[in-house]
């Protein structure tokens, strides 16, 4: 298993290791003892697994709000998506900054979001499917959207301006500078 840091302070990418052989490969998707090992224990509660079928659709960015607020663990399913975390914290030194990630069947990798980032992904294939793991049960009342395409925010999706396929949640989402965020940030001792 590798972990490699990103340029936002607790956003990081895990590539399981793949053991391949005549039949294909066996990889481990998630090992908490592993995770622990290297400093991440996080305490997964529910696995989701959504379906897009259109090339350029865009989900998010999305996050809950404290007190259900989620890390979540993403992975591809099938096809290619690329996985974007936006910093939301209140007082954070890279407050509205975001990363970029291509998450793939191919590559294996997967991106750490934990509570505090809004999360989004645009897929790059036909038929992508988008798995997580997150450390809260969805909560409708603490669901928020944060418009993916915030100027203010600059997140270069790799698709033409108005040919996203969006839902109508995610069409009506105010900017970043909307936001009341109830994230606080915390430097690390
Ligand atoms: C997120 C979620 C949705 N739902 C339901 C509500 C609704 O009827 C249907 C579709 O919901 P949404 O439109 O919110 O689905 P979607 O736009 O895929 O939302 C997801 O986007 C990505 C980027 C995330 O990070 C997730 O946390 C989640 O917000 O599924 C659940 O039952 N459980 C859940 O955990």
């Amino acid at each position: 298993m590798e972990i490699e840091k990103t340029a936002l302070d607790g956003v990081v990418i895990i590539t399981p290791a793949r053991h391949g052989d005549s039949r294909g490969f066996f990889s481990e998707s998630w090992n908490r003892q592993r995770l622990a090992d290297a400093g991440i224990d996080m305490d997964f509660v529910q696995d989701n697994h959504s379906l897009s079928q259109q090339v350029g659709t865009i989900r998010g960015l999305h996050f809950q709000t404290p007190p259900r607020a989620q890390d979540k663990l993403v992975r591809c399913g099938r096809g290619r998506l690329y996985d974007v975390a936006v910093d939301i914290r209140a007082g954070s030194p890279t407050y509205g900054q975001w990363v970029g990630v291509e998450l793939s069947f191919e590559n294996g990798r997967q991106l750490l979001v934990p509570a505090g980032f809004a999360h989004g992904f645009v897929t790059r294939e036909k038929d992508t499917e988008i798995c997580y793991k997150c450390t809260d049960y969805y909560a409708p009342d603490c669901d928020r959207a944060l418009a993916y395409d915030d100027p203010e925010i600059g997140i270069d999706w790799g698709v033409s301006p108005g040919s996203a396929v969006l839902s109508a949640k995610d069409a009506a989402a105010p900017r970043l500078a909307e936001l009341d965020t109830p994230f606080v940030y915390e430097a690390h001792p």
